[in-house]
């Protein structure tokens, strides 16, 4: 089956996104940003962002059918205090479509805008289409001015079939930044500019060496257990430091060879979401890369809006896994005897 017109959709929606995203880290203003009920920041642009995918995905696809997994959704903007939010939201979201010709002609209502937003309340699961979004992966990476992402995949029977992946300011070449990677099952994952240069068709890095491998991991320490990523890389004998990034923004630059590995171990309790995950995912291992949990196990997208893991996500090349996976469990046992 192909997936080539939820694949056009799907990548003029993450582009116009980014678009906005780039506009608000370029001028950030502290009314922008709030903090969620799990104190986590969001931004004027998580919101816009999300707006602006649903909307273009509900334009070019059966917007009958359509069901839509994302982070966000509306409490707080319909609230007293978010009135002023909201304004500047639906100005974003109406400057963004109008922006692109195709969408401009009838501008979006405060009403439309959170409705858009609240669109993504699906649970996901096993069967059917669903749309899996993070409409900024790296909230804390696009405040600092850092690495973020917009990433959207689709789940097609509980399968990831589209990933899809901005990377707005991920280097493409020695004179630009900003990435699009996009790949669809069985298809192979290409990269292209945010403005549509023509895409090349990426690999991930076929080194067999541990000793010349370069590892990912999350910029915040709070995000992934450093000191355990630390011990896994000693172990494999991996001489380079780690390079801490935002995002899937590693799932990206993974799958073009750029490091090796990406080791994600959260601390105990954190449940990881879909949406941090099935876009990068599938860009990942249709470059020929593989992601397992820490027990080498696939992950499982279908079971709703959570990913049930054993101890956390690990993603390399085929050459390296064995070794990898092996140089994990020691660890973690390590570490278990050691409490
Ligand atoms: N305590 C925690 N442990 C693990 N992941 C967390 C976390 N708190 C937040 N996250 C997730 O980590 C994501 C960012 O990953 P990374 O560290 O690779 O940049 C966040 O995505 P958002 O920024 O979309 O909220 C959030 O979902
Ligand atoms: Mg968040
Ligand atoms: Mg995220
Ligand atoms: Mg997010």
């Amino acid at each position: 089956m192909s997936y080539d017109k939820e694949l056009a959709a799907a990548k003029n929606a993450v582009s116009l996104a980014a678009r906005l995203c780039q506009k608000v880290q370029k001028a950030l203003l502290q009314a922008d940003v709030q903090s969620k009920s799990d104190k986590s920041p969001v931004t004027v642009a998580d919101y816009g962002s999300q707006a602006v995918v649903s909307a273009v995905l509900q334009k070019e696809l059966d917007s009958a059918s359509f069901s839509l997994v994302a982070e966000e959704d509306s409490g707080d903007l319909r609230k007293e205090e978010g009135k002023e939010t909201l304004q500047r939201i639906m100005k974003l979201v109406n400057e963004t479509l109008a922006s692109d010709g195709t969408y401009g002609n009838a501008p979006f209502s405060e009403e439309d805008v959170l409705a858009a937003i609240d669109s993504g309340r699906s649970e996901g699961g096993p069967s059917g289409q669903h749309w899996v979004l993070d409409p900024i992966d790296g909230t804390k990476g696009f405040l600092r001015g850092d690495q973020y992402a917009i990433a959207l995949g689709l789940l097609d029977e509980g399968k990831v079939v589209l990933g899809v992946l901005a990377c707005p300011n991920l280097p493409l070449s020695q004179e630009k930044v900003g990435c699009l990677f996009y790949a669809q099952v069985g298809g192979g994952t290409y990269m292209q500019s945010l403005d549509s240069s023509t895409p090349i068709k990426v690999h991930v890095t076929d080194l067999d060496n541990p000793e010349e491998a370069s590892f990912f991991e999350s910029f915040e320490a709070a995000h992934s257990l450093h000191d355990l990523s630390s011990l896994i890389a000693k172990k494999l004998g991996v001489k380079a430091p780690p390079v801490r990034i935002d995002s899937q923004a590693k799932y990206g630059a993974l799958s073009r060879g750029d490091g090796a590995i990406y080791l994600r171990f959260p601390h105990k309790g954190y449940r990881e979401k879909i949406w941090d995950h099935a876009a990068g995912y599938l860009v990942v291992a249709e470059a020929g890369g593989v992601v397992s949990d820490a027990a080498g196990n696939p992950l499982d997208f279908s079971k709703g809006r959570y990913l049930d893991l054993h101890e956390g996500i690990i993603v390399t090349n085929q050459k390296l896994m064995p070794a990898l996976l092996k140089a994990v469990k020691e660890s973690l046992n390590e570490k278990a005897s050691s409490l």
